[in-house]
Order: structure tokens, then sequence, then C-alpha cells
């Protein structure tokens, strides 16, 4: 069974001009978000999802996640129509169904400790003690490569990088089967956008995660996607494995992947 299938996806924003008037033809067509978006994601595999910006990609990624329905065609997740079942199968799906965004800083509440915000989606989806909840904590921080002392802290004293780990952690938290990682590396800096995209590698083989992975950069395409879709002007140009990444056809493939 194919973890994730999205067939034939479209989604046209509602476009309307300055102070509330009409856009021309043109302005609208410019600003569609996908057309016709059909892929695959199967269990322990990395599919990138390669992009300039504009292409569509944050659009395909809200759509996956649950938080944007599309206009047609059908999200598939763990066999069950994610925009045709009833709200309980959507919430038991959305624990198998985490998300990684760009800014680290704001994907979390800057008042809350890293123990709360990583406790959140334990307390939302199970029911472990105090102690156990905090066991369960240091561990996760320790497995994203930080230390369980850190847990006392606030995002604030975090860098970029750490609390990204923290972001990653959080995601990790119930075992879900696929993370949607939204440019989770973009912002950090060169050193620690290796560090991390190695780190996720790493998990994705030792926990079997599956990652739906979205980016503009080739180089981290190519280091974490075993599989690379690439996408533009909201649609799929090319599906290509990721060893053949180099070598695409399409003229408009090759000059994004040839962008760097
Ligand atoms: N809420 C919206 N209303 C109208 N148009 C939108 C909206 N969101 C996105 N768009 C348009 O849809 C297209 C795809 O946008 P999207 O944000 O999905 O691209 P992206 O590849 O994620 O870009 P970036 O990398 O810059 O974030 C763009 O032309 C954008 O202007």
């Amino acid at each position: 069974m194919s973890l994730l299938v999205l067939e034939n996806i479209s989604k046209t924003y509602e476009a309307s001009g300055w102070f509330g008037m009409k856009k021309t033809s043109a302005a609208k067509a410019s600003s569609s978000g996908v057309r016709d978006i059909s892929l695959v994601v199967e269990p322990g595999m990395c599919l990138g999802i390669l992009g300039e910006s504009g292409a569509g990609k944050s659009t395909l990624a809200r759509i996956v996640l649950g938080l944007l329905a599309p206009d047609h065609g059908r999200v598939t997740f763990q066999d069950v129509d994610l925009y045709r079942c009833d709200r309980r199968t959507r919430q038991r799906l959305r624990r198998d169904l985490q998300v990684v965004f760009q800014d680290s800083y704001s994907a979390v509440n800057p008042r809350q400790t890293v123990q709360q915000i990583i406790g959140e989606p334990l307390r939302n989806f199970e029911r472990f003690s105090a102690q156990e909840e905090k066991r369960i904590i240091a561990e996760l921080l320790e497995t994203v490569g930080l230390r369980a002392s850190d847990m006392v802290k606030t995002p604030k004293q975090m860098s970029g990088g750490q609390l990204q780990r923290v972001n990653i952690a959080r995601a990790i938290a119930l075992k879900p089967k696929l993370i949607v990682l939204d440019e989770p590396v973009s912002s950090l800096d060169m050193i620690v956008q290796k560090q991390i995209l190695l780190h996720l590698k790493e998990l994705k083989q030792h926990l079997n995660l599956s990652y739906l992975f979205i980016s503009h950069d080739v180089m981290a395409v190519h280091v974490l996607s075993d599989q690379v879709a690439i996408i533009d002007n909201g649609m799929i140009m090319e599906s290509i494995n990721t060893d053949d990444l180099f070598e695409c056809n399409h003229p408009v493939s090759r000059r994004i992947v040839h962008s760097v």
C-alpha cells in the first residue's frame, strides 16, 4: 500500500486585484496554485519537491497536510481520502502526518519551554504520566542531537538550528508515518543545514519514516531525497530518481537544477 497518493490535484486561488477590483485573465492565470499534480510517496521514501519561488510548493504542502482543500483531485493518505473522511478519521490520520516548517521560531510558542513544546502532541494524543512524558521528551531530545537538560530552555535561549531540532523532535514524538518538511533548513547557515539534513536522513532510516521534502535548493534535495518531482508554474515538469537529477531532460527542469 502506498502511503500518500495525490491524483490530479488542482488548486486555483481566487484572484482579486488591489482594492478588490477583478484581475485581468493574465493576472488570474499567474496566481494559479497547482495544476493536475499526481504523485506517490511509498513507505520509507523521501520524495523531494523541487521548484523555484512561486512554483506551488507551499500550496502542495498545505493540501497534503489537510489544510487547503483542492478544487479537483484526490489526496489519499494510508488508504483514506483525506478530504472525504469524517473529522474523527482525519484527526486519527493527523498523528501519522506531521510537519516541520521553514521558520523554526514562528513554529513554536515563544513563552513555552522546550519540554512543553515537544510534550504538546504527546498530551494531545497519549496519556502518559508526567514522569513518563518527561522521560520520553529527554529521549527525543537526545535522538535529535540535543541534551535532555535543554528541556528547561525557551526558544529565545536556542539557536535557529537547535530550535529546528526541537521542531523535529516534536514532529517525531508520535512516531508518525510521514513528515512534510517544508523548506526545513532554508533559514539556517550552510554548516547547520548540512548537519540537520544528514540527521534527518539518519532518522528516516532508524525510525522508518517517509518524507515529503519541499525545497528550492537542489543540493539539499539531492542529499535527502530518493526521488524528485520538479515543479514549475504549479505543474510537475519531471519526476526523476535522485541519482539522475543532474541528467534531467526537460528544459525547465534543467534550468532549475542547474540554477545553483
Ligand atoms: N493565498 C493566496 N492567494 C492568491 N494567490 C496565492 C496564494 N498563495 C499562493 N498564491 C499563488 O500561488 C502560486 C504558488 O504559490 P506557493 O506559495 O505555493 O509557491 P512556493 O513554491 O511555495 O513559493 P515560495 O518558495 O516563494 O514560498 C504563486 O503564484 C502565488 O502567488
